[in-house]
């Protein structure tokens, strides 16, 4: 594992957000709050400092593609841009290894709040199904804030947000009765997206809520649907 001063904390955070994520939405704690096919959102209602940090814990079954492919999409700075409607600037930082960055993001001003940027490492990374030998592998994307010395550090300017972010997806194949070969038709990704954003500063609690609901919704449908077409009709990475 590449000697980064970073890597201990990726490592620990990465498998802890997987076991986060495995947990599913049981407990009765989670607040079922969107519905769209098969992509159901939750949330928990909490306040640190007054401020509303809404854990959100969401899964959806996208046929088609991989957790490979689905997670590559998420990690990959390139294609951002693409999908991620309330992104303004991004900036690669440091590229620790081909599957971390560090990122500095500036997000659109989201009325009422004021505008917000988040530096994050990302990390990306498959992890060997260790419950299901026949299952296929699972993969993992995670971002979660870090400081950075080429960051600026905002005065007065930018409110910075805290984040933890997570998507794992397990892939099933559902092979041909026929014998054929596997194709996209006989795919199914089951996705668990977590994240919880502290948004850093003072955002009125109604209108952070009203925020959410309508953002996350909006970028988990935008995002996997984007992956989805990207995919269509190109070979499969499994
Ligand atoms: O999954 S990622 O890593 C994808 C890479 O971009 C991610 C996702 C979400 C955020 C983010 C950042 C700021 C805000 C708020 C806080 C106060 C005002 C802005 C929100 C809240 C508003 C919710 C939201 C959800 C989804 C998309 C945009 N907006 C979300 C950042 C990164």
């Amino acid at each position: 594992a590449p000697a980064h001063p970073l890597w201990p904390e990726i490592e620990r955070v990465t498998l802890e957000q997987l076991q986060y994520a495995r947990l599913g939405v049981e407990g009765g704690v989670w607040q079922l709050f969107a519905e769209d096919g098969e992509m159901k959102m939750y949330k928990r209602e909490e306040e640190v400092d007054g401020l509303a940090v809404d854990p959100l814990k969401a899964v959806h079954t996208v046929k088609g593609v991989t957790g490979r492919e689905m997670t590559h999409y998420f990690f990959s700075p390139d294609v951002r841009f693409e999908w991620e409607t309330t992104l303004e600037q991004m900036k690669v930082l440091e590229t620790i290894a081909d599957d971390t960055l560090v990122i500095l993001q500036i997000h659109k001003r989201v009325w009422p709040a004021s505008q917000r940027d988040a530096l994050f490492w990302s990390h990306v990374r498959r992890v060997p199904n260790d419950t299901d030998r026949d299952a296929q592998d699972i993969w993992i994307a995670c971002n979660h804030s870090t400081e950075h010395h080429e960051a600026p550090s905002n005065e007065g300017k930018m409110v910075r947000v805290a984040l933890t972010v997570c998507l794992v997806c397990q892939t099933s194949i559902e092979p041909p009765a026929d014998g054929g070969p596997v194709t996209r038709d006989h795919l199914t990704c089951k996705i668990t997206y977590c994240s919880v954003v502290n948004p850093g500063g003072w955002v009125p609690t109604s209108a952070l809520r009203a925020v959410y609901k309508r953002e996350y919704p909006k970028f988990l449908k935008r995002f996997t649907q984007y992956v989805k077409d990207r995919c269509d009709k190109q070979p499969i990475l499994f």
